[in-house]
Formats: structure tokens, C-alpha cells, sequence
């Protein structure tokens, strides 16, 4: 997994490298700079006129390293280095006078910043701030991050945009770039979706900070990463039967929604499951039995939803909610069956503006469970938070309180546990934001869990799998067209690459 650490880790790391690599710091820095000019120069050609905007901290010590190494190959370089009350470090000292040796157009800002200050570049790099903001940028930092982001150049920050928070909330100005340029790992806000409008589309350059403290390191937040995934998906064996593969029931669909219960037997269907029955209402029994006939049908008293239950015992896991309405005899037979199903279950959908609405919801979950609200039914259920960061604790504190798995999708979908862990996704992609994505994806985790997977293990793999078969889709049908049959379609090739 892919670790996220915070900026003071990030810099414990960075000292770690410098001792017992060992390597100078200012090498190291030498070699952060070498990172970002080879990605900037396999992207824009010599031609392009580089205006790059410098603090004096560490980070404008890389902006004036990488000054010096694009100037080598060619480019056009003007720097402006802004001086407020920012001290300067040594590093950037040290590259200050490195540079002196080439002819590099250099202007200090320290009072005022003209508008038109950054009009004749064609690509900008920020390297005001780096991770070691700690504070809002006021005075000329903030006039020059207001600046830079008026030009019409392409942006590129260096480790992160000037006035983002690496870990924490974050207030204008921020610098608003194309590409940012990460070092070594990513950084917590890059996973966020109020951090997209600053970040751009983000990349990490392995700057060869030491492995050995990264291993080591403690950290209770990870993106997932497919070697991740692949460890966790088991084989199969010889003699495995369909018993092997768990017995799963999924609760689903009512009149005018049965396509949400359809999608769902589907998708569990294709995720390896060895037996599936699926509960529905009179009026969808043909739809169901003719649609997925892998699938065997019990059917609800009601012709239209989902009223009643039967015997219970045979099934491993439970999936409910997707398109199961909200009217009160289903609301009564939903907190029947969490109450009588000791067994883990997902919960989506109508499931979550149910239990959004019950007074001890905190009872009737079965521990172990997993909830897959998006982020307007997770406002549902734990009330509004004015910060991404805040709603990361929400939802460890909801995930503590259910002894369950609490995944809030959407882009970076985020998997939290009671033990306070935060998984990041990294598949997945806007063409999924389409109807009926999130009923696959309640069919994969109510699979997964029916085969025995925990809900962390299941909810990683199913989170995961589910985007991969949306990048999978997307690329060969494109995003616009994408709908959520195609998920479906593309979970036996997504399954096959993640299987060992
Ligand atoms: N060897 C290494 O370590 C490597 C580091 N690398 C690079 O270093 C960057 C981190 O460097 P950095 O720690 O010097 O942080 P940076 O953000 O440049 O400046 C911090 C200074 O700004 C000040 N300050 C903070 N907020 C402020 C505000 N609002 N307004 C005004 N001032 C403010 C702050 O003051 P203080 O908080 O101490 O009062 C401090 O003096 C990292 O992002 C990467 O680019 C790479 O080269 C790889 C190797
Ligand atoms: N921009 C995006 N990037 C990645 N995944 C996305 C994006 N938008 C939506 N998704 C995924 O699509 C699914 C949508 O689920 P949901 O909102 O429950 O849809 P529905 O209720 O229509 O089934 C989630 O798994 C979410 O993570
Ligand atoms: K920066």
C-alpha cells in the first residue's frame, strides 16, 4: 500500500534520507529538481517561455534548482523570487548561488505585485510553498499567489500548490494549478475533493527517499495500490465447490426499480460468488428469473416492494437497499431483517436513508458490516461538515461506533474501519458517475463478503475492482457513453488482471 503520511513525517523522512543515505541535503534537493525537469522536459519543448515563482524556503530552493537545470537544456527561464518575512533556508542560499553562474532573468518581488506581473509566460512553475506552509499566505504572498493565478500560462506546482494544507483545512489563496508534482508519496489533500480545483491532475516523482522509513513508518491512512489487491484476492483451489463461495441474498428493486436489483445479481454474480438468491417483489419475479437466471428468486407477499422475509440461516452474507423504496412496511421489514441476520451485511441506497432516519441505528447494524453511502447519504447519516478533513473523522467516528466498514464513494472513494485505518481508492473515473454504479458495487461487496472476505478486505478489493472495471469500460468505450451494465461487462477482465 501506498502510505500517506503527514508533513511532519514527510519531513522526518526527508532527514532520515539526508543521514543515512547518506546524501547532502542540497543533493537531495539536486535530485527532487532533476525529478521535475525530466517530466517538465519529455512535456514542453525548449521553446516555451518559463516564468518560475520562488519563496525562500526549501521549496523555492527547488523552483531555483529547477531554473538552473531547465536554463541547461535550453529553455527560456525567468524567475521572480518573492520576499516577505519568509526566512531563507540554507538550501535555497546554496542554489541562489549556483544560479548566479547562468544567465537567468531575476526579479525579487517584495513590496508589490504588478497584475500583468507573469503575462509573457507560456508555463508557470509555483514554488513559493512547499509543504512547510504553515500558515495562510498573507501580504505579497498572498498578492502573488492572486497573481499567478490570474495568468493564462500552464501551471505547474512543485510538491504542492502554494497555500494548500498538505494535512489540514486550507484557506485562500491557494495557487491554482494544471499538474502538480509531488515528491515520493502523495499528500493527504490530493485525496480530497475540495483540494481538485487547486491540484490539477497530480503525479508523484520518486525522489529515492529512504524505503526503509517508509516501511517503518506508522500511518493509519494508504491509497490502495493494485499490488495491494492482488495480495488480498484468494486463489482458488482444486477441490473448491460452489460451498467454497459462499451463499449470498441480496434484498433489492421494487415497481419501476427493478433494474437496481438486476444490476446488483449481476455484478455479484461476476465477483464469485457460489450461490445467490436475490428477495424480490411479485412484479419483479419474471424480470429477475429472465434476467439473471444464475440467480434464484424469493419472493416478497407484496407485489410491489419489499415487505417480508423468510428463513434466514443459509445465507453467508446480506446485501439491501438499492431501489428498495423507502415506504414504511419496507422500512419495518429492513430493520427486522439487520436485526435478525447476525451476519455481516452491505448497506446502500434506501438501506442508508432508512437507517438515516431510525432513532438507535447504532443497534441494528450486525458488526462488521459495510455501509457504501455517496456523500449526500453520508450528510444523511452524520449531519453536514464544513471540510473534507472533517468528514474523514466523521467517518472514522461512525465506522468506531457500527464496529463496521463506512466507504463514502466517489472519486478517491475512502474506506474507513473501526480500528481509525483510511483507505484511498484510485480507480474509477467521472464516466462512473452514472445510475446504477453504486448498485454494482453493493452486488461485488455482498459477493465478497459471501465468500468470507472481512468487510475491510472486501471493501478494498470491491472498491478497487469496481473503478478498475470502470477504467477498463472507459477506455474502450469512453466516459460520456459509460453506463453501469458496462461495469458488469468488464468485471470478468478486471477480476482476471488482479487475480494471481
Ligand atoms: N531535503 C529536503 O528537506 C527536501 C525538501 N524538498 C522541498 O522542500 C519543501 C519543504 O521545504 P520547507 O520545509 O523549507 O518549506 P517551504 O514551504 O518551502 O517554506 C517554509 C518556510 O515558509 C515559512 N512559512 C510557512 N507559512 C508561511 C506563510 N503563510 N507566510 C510566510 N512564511 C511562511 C516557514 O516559516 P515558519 O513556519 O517556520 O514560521 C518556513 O520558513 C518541500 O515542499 C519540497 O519542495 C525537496 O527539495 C526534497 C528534499
Ligand atoms: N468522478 C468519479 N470518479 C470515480 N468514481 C466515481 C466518480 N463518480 C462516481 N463514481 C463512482 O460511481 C459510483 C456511484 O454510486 P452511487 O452514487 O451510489 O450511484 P447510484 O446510486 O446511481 O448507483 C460510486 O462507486 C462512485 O465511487
Ligand atoms: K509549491
Amino acid at each position: 500500500m501506498t502510505k500517506i503520511l503527514t508533513v511532519k513525517q514527510i519531513k522526518a523522512l526527508d532527514e532520515y534520507t539526508i543521514q543515512h543515505e547518506p546524501i547532502a541535503s542540497i543533493e537531495l534537493m539536486e535530485r527532487a529538481c532533476r525529478a521535475f525537469t525530466t517530466w517538465f522536459t519529455e512535456r514542453f519543448h525548449a521553446l516555451n517561455k518559463v516564468g518560475i515563482v520562488c519563496g525562500t524556503g526549501n521549496n523555492g530552493g527547488d523552483g531555483l534548482g529547477i531554473a538552473r537545470q531547465l536554463k541547461a537544456w535550453g529553455y527560456p527561464v525567468k524567475v521572480w523570487v518573492v520576499r516577505g518575512n519568509m526566512k531563507e533556508s540554507d538550501d535555497f542560499k546554496e542554489n541562489f548561488k549556483r544560479l548566479a553562474g547562468y544567465v537567468v532573468d531575476l526579479v525579487n518581488i517584495s513590496s508589490e505585485a504588478d497584475k500583468g506581473l507573469f503575462v509573457e509566460c507560456d508555463v508557470l512553475i509555483d514554488a513559493i510553498f512547499g509543504s512547510g506552509l504553515s500558515r495562510k499566505p498573507e501580504g505579497i504572498y498572498a498578492q502573488v499567489i492572486q497573481c499567478f493565478n490570474q495568468a493564462t500560462a500552464t501551471k505547474i506546482a512543485v510538491d504542492i500548490p502554494s497555500g494548500l494544507m498538505a494535512d489540514q483545512k486550507s484557506e485562500e489563496p491557494i495557487a491554482r494549478v494544471t499538474y502538480t508534482l509531488t515528491f515520493q508519496l502523495p499528500k493527504l489533500a490530493f485525496l480530497l475533493p475540495q483540494s481538485q480545483q487547486y491540484i490539477g491532475e497530480w503525479t508523484v516523482l520518486d525522489i529515492g527517499l529512504s524505503k526503509k522509513f517508509i516501511k517503518e513508518v506508522d500511518t493509519t491512512n494508504y491509497l490502495l495500490t493494485q499490488k495491494d489487491i492482488k495480495r488480498l484476492i484468494k486463489p482458488r483451489s482444486k477441490f473448491d465447490h460452489k460451498g467454497t463461495f459462499g451463499h449470498a441474498l441480496l434484498i433489492s428493486g421494487s415497481f419501476g426499480k427493478m433494474g437496481a436489483a438486476i444490476l446488483s445479481a449481476k455484478a455479484a454474480l461476476r465477483s464469485g460468488v457460489g450461490l445467490l438468491t436475490t428477495h424480490v417483489p411479485q412484479c419483479g419475479y419474471s424480470i429477475m428469473q429472465s434476467s439473471v437466471p444464475e440467480a434464484m428468486a424469493q419472493v416478497d407477499d407484496d407485489d410491489n416492494r419489499f415487505t417480508a422475509y423468510s428463513n434466514l440461516e443459509s445465507y453467508n452474507a446480506l446485501g439491501i437497499g438499492p431501489g428498495i423504496g423507502t415506504h414504511e412496511t419496507s422500512v419495518k421489514a429492513f430493520i427486522s431483517v439487520l436485526k435478525s441476520f447476525a451476519k455481516p451485511v452491505v448497506i446502500d441506497a434506501d438501506g442508508l436513508n432508512i437507517l438515516s432516519a431510525h432513532s438507535n441505528k447504532y443497534e441494528v447494524v450486525p458488526p462488521g458490516s459495510i455501509l457504501t453511502p455517496h456523500v449526500k447519504e453520508f450528510k444523511r447519516l452524520v449531519g453536514e461538515w464544513s471540510d473534507d478533513f472533517e468528514r474523514l473523522e466523521k467517518q472514522k467516528e461512525l465506522a468506531l461506533q457500527l464496529r463496521s466498514v463506512v466507504l463514502v464513494k466517489g472519486a478517491h472513494s475512502t474506506v474507513a474501519t473501526p480500528e481509525g485505518k483510511l483507505y484511498f481508492n484510485g480507480t474509477g473515473n467521472p464516466g462512473m458517475a452514472t445510475g446504477g454504479t453504486g448498485d454494482v458495487l453493493t452486488g461485488i461487496l455482498t459477493a465478497l463478503l459471501a465468500q468470507g472476505y472481512t468487510a475491510e478486505d472486501a471493501a478494498r478489493i470491491g472498491v478497487y475492482v469496481h473503478g478498475f472495471a470502470g477504467d477498463l469500460a472507459a477506455s474502450d468505450k469512453g466516459m460520456i457513453s459509460l453506463i453501469a451494465s458496462d461495469l458488469i461487462e468488464y468485471l470478468p477482465a478486471a477480476f482476471k488482471l488482479l487475480s494471481r
